[in-house]
């Protein structure tokens, strides 16, 4: 077993393994994988407790936790990301047992009961000294890869396991077909039935597709990714987003030209779509990505639309930020502006999203090699390993992580 404090600089279970590399190319044994998720309240006594979890050291003005404590409050006090995460384990479970696979899954969350610890804790009961980290984040930025790594390193050194137990993470995994295709037959689903509310020509004016991802700090954005690239604006946060959005709209193209074809029709002209931002926080005074959705969807009727596609694509499933911001939010802002609006449904426990996980899983037990593995975009696969700063926080700096290579 690799220990944390050996001669390499990569840090995790294939340390030696991967000195150097993006990719690690040399079978590992796991023990077990372990979910790590971003955790919820479950009862309207956790509500604020859990918002100071999220919040600390973060500088989110007051008035801003006052207004999301009430999205969770309509709720009861419960976000539905636990039992998500409940149902992800047991798809995850199912799926590895269908394929005779004997890892077993253990779940934590960074920021509310279960907490990663806990996790540690049953690890170190269950003598497992080997872990391989699914996080339930598929991009690259600090709050989406990094912090997850962080905290991972966190809860070793809090349950006193480092060393003893070594931990993976797998890739992020934006561009990996188990994750892009639910979005791709959401949209598709999502255009059809607009084109028989509208009629299937004309339907590339009279409706957009709006991708919507969690706005983050724009310093963060561009702070994603390896700091020896330049992603743009937005960093690699915004570049896989773009670039995971056109694969699915090429697809979604692509299917609706075989519909015309069938109908014997000309092939219309590409419904527009655009990159949008949503759930912002932090001071006002601090610029985050935009636009913002609603904003958005505000512009659209003056560009002739009729109808808005709503799709999801920074999250993993339907949590406290899809239900309020764009099913409340959005919706209303839509039906305000005399437009109809369809959400796109997120992978969940959809069958790809969880049998992609199990294949992101035994890349790594296997050492795949990099040009084996699937990857829609021409920016993956992405890292194993990040690289010293990967993701880095604008303003807090430098904070160990796992799963990377110590600066
Ligand atoms: C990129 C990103 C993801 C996607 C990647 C991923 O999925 O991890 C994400 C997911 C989530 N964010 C969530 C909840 C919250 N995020 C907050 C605050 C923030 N999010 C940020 C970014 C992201 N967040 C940032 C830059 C902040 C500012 C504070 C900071 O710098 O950290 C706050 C504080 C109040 C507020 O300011 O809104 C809450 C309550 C929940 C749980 C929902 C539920 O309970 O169902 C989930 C899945
Ligand atoms: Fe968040």
């Amino acid at each position: 077993m690799q220990k944390s404090e050996n001669a390499s600089p990569v840090i995790g279970a294939s340390a030696a393994a991967a000195a150097g590399g993006e990719h690690v190319e040399v079978p590992v044994h796991y023990d077990a994988i372990l979910l790590a998720g971003f955790g919820g309240p479950e009862g309207q006594d956790d509500v604020i407790p859990f918002l100071r979890n999220v919040t600390r050291g973060r500088g989110i003005p007051e008035e801003r936790l006052e207004e999301v404590a009430t999205h969770y409050r309509h709720f009861g006090g419960v976000s539905p990301i636990n039992d998500h995460n409940r149902q992800l384990k047991a798809a995850l479970e199912e799926e590895l047992g269908r394929r005779g696979i004997d890892l077993p899954v253990l779940w934590g969350n960074r920021n509310w009961a279960p907490y990663l610890g806990e996790a540690l804790d049953e690890a170190a009961e269950r003598g497992f000294t080997s872990l391989i980290a699914i996080a339930t984040s598929a991009y690259s930025s600090y709050s989406s890869c990094r912090q997850y790594r962080e905290d991972l390193w966190g809860a070793l050194d809090a349950s006193g396991t480092h060393g003893a137990i070594t931990i993976d993470k797998v890739r992020q995994f934006f561009d990996h077909p188990g994750f892009v295709t639910p979005f791709i037959e959401g949209v598709d689903e999502a255009v059809a039935a607009f084109e028989q509310e509208f009629g299937a020509e004309g339907i590339d004016s009279a409706v957009e597709v709006l991708f919507a991802t969690h706005s983050i700090p724009t310093a963060d954005a561009e702070r994603s990714g390896p700091r020896e690239r330049d992603f743009g604006h937005g960093g690699a946060y915004a570049a896989q987003h773009n670039a995971v959005a056109e694969v699915v709209m090429l697809a979604v193209e692509q299917r609706r030209a075989e519909r015309s074809a069938s109908r014997a029709e000309a092939v219309a002209a590409p419904i527009p779509w655009q990159l949008v931002y949503q759930s912002r926080s932090g001071a006002p005074s601090t610029p985050w990505l935009e636009p913002d959705i609603n904003d958005a969807i505000a512009e659209l009727p003056a560009a002739g639309r009729r109808g808005v596609v709503v799709v999801p694509l920074g999250f993993v499933s339907d949590h406290m930020e899809v239900m309020w911001d764009l099913d409340n939010e959005a919706r209303e802002t839509a039906t305000d502006n005399g437009l109809s609006m369809i959400r796109v449904a997120t992978p969940g426990t959809q069958r790809a999203f969880v049998s992609g996980l199990v294949d992101l899983v035994l890349e790594r037990r296997d050492g795949t090699p990099a040009a084996e593995r699937p990857a829609l975009t021409a920016l993956g696969p992405w890292f194993d390993v990040c690289r010293p700063a990967c993701c880095e926080n604008a303003r807090l700096g430098f904070r160990p992580a796992l799963a990377g290579i110590a600066p």
